[in-house]
C-alpha cells in the first residue's frame, strides 16, 4: 500500500484506499461486497465459512476509490486450512485503512462476535466502523437495541444500518466508509472492478454451483480448479470461437465423490450447466465445460495439496 498517502480534512479531495468486512459465518460480508461493486465477484452462499480467498471488489466513484478485500471470517482454526485462512486475516487487517465490523440486525450480539470484535484491538492502524446487515429482516425496536449494544463494544469511527438486499442505506454506507480514507489518487484503473485473475473468478464459479443443494458438511472439502483452456475456432469471421474450459472439483473422501457427481452423473451434469452460464455471464462469450471430479484425500490437512489448490 502506498505510503505517501496522507489524512486530510478536504472535504473535496479524492480519497482511496482499501476496507475489508469483517464478521461471524452468514452475516452478509459477501453479499454486502457484492452490492457495493455491483458485480458478483465474492461467492455468496447461505452455508456459513465458505468465503476462502481475499477477493477484492472496486467501487468506483468521481470522488474516490473503496477497495474491498474481501477474506474469510475470523475463526479458531481446527485444520492446517482453518490456520492458512487466519494468517491471511491477520495479513489482510494488518494492510487495511477500515474494518468494518458486520453484525446481523436480526440476531443478538453473540460470544462470536465479541470474540472478533476484542482481535480489531489487534489492528490499531485501522479505523472501525460497525455496519448493522440485514435490517430488513429487523424490527424498528430490535435495531435500536441492537444499536445500542453495538455502541457498548467500543467507540466507533462510525455505526451504519444497512440491507444489502433492498439497497437501504448502501449509498450512506459507501459515503460513510469512503469520508475514513485517506486522500489519494486513484489506485486502480477505473475499468477494473477486481483483480482476482480470470481462471480464480471461473473456479469459484464452479465451486460456488458444486456447493448449492449439497449437505452441510461438504463446503469445507470442495475446491475447483482451472486446469486447461483452449479457443476453438469461430464458425465465421470475425467472430469469438467457442472456449473450451477444463476444470476439476476436488473432494476429500470417495465418499464424497459420490455426493457431488449424483445418481448416474445427474448432479455433476446440473452444476457443470449451471457454471457454465455463469462462466458465460462473466466472459460475454460462449463457452464449452468439461468437469471432473477428482478425490484428493484430506488435502485440507496436506500441504503439498493446499499449495496445488493455490492456498
Ligand atoms: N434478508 C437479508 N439477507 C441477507 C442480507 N445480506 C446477506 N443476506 C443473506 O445472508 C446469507 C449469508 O450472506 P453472505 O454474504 O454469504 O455472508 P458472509 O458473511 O459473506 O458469509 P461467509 O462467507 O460464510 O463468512 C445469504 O443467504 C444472503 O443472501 C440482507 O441485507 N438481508
Amino acid at each position: 500500500m502506498n505510503e505517501e498517502r496522507s489524512e486530510s480534512t478536504d472535504a473535496t479531495a479524492f480519497r482511496a484506499g482499501f476496507v475489508s468486512f469483517v464478521g461471524r459465518p452468514n452475516v452478509g460480508k459477501s453479499t454486502l461486497t457484492n452490492a457495493l461493486v455491483g458485480e458478483k465477484i465474492a461467492i455468496t452462499s447461505p452455508k456459513p465459512q465458505t468465503t476462502r480467498r481475499a477477493i477484492r471488489g472496486i467501487l468506483h466513484r468521481p470522488d474516490g476509490q473503496l477497495i474491498i478485500v474481501d477474506t474469510p471470517g475470523i475463526h479458531r482454526p481446527r485444520t492446517l486450512l482453518g490456520e492458512r485462512l487466519n494468517a491471511l486475516v491477520e495479513a489482510t487487517l494488518g494492510d487495511v485503512d477500515v474494518i468494518g465490523f458486520c453484525v446481523p440486525a436480526n440476531e443478538k450480539l453473540g460470544p462470536g462476535d465479541r470474540f472478533i470484535n476484542d482481535r480489531l484491538d489487534d489492528f490499531p492502524r485501522a479505523k472501525k466502523v460497525a455496519i448493522l446487515t440485514k435490517v430488513d429482516e429487523a424490527s424498528r425496536p430490535e435495531i435500536i437495541d441492537q444499536l445500542t449494544r453495538l455502541g457498548t463494544l467500543r467507540e466507533w469511527d462510525a455505526v451504519v444500518p444497512i440491507s444489502s438486499v433492498t439497497g437501504e442505506q448502501l449509498d450512506i454506507v459507501a459515503d460513510v466508509l469512503l469520508d475514513l480514507m485517506p486522500e489519494s489518487p486513484p489506485l486502480y484503473e477505473a475499468e477494473q472492478t477486481t483483480d482476482e485473475g480470470e481462471d480464480d473468478r471461473i473456479a469459484e464459479l464452479i465451486r460456488e454451483a458444486a456447493l448449492e443443494g449439497v449437505r452441510d458438511e461438504l463446503p469445507h472439502s470442495l475446491a475447483a480448479t482451472v486446469d486447461d483452456r483452449e479457443e476453438r475456432d469461430p464458425k465465421r469471421e470475425g467472430e469469438l470461437g467457442l472456449l473450451e474450459i477444463y476444470a476439476s472439483l476436488y473432494v476429500e473422501r470417495d465418499s464424497q465423490k459420490g455426493i457431488v457427481i449424483g445418481k448416474g452423473g445427474s448432479r455433476l451434469r446440473d452444476v457443470g450447466e449451471r457454471a457454465r452460464r455463469e462462466i458465460e455471464e462473466l466472459l460475454g462469450r460462449r463457452v464449452y465445460l468439461s468437469l471432473r471430479v477428482k478425490v484428493l484425500k484430506e488435502w485440507q490437512r496436506d500441504p503439498k495439496a493446499l499449495g496445488r489448490l493455490g492456498f
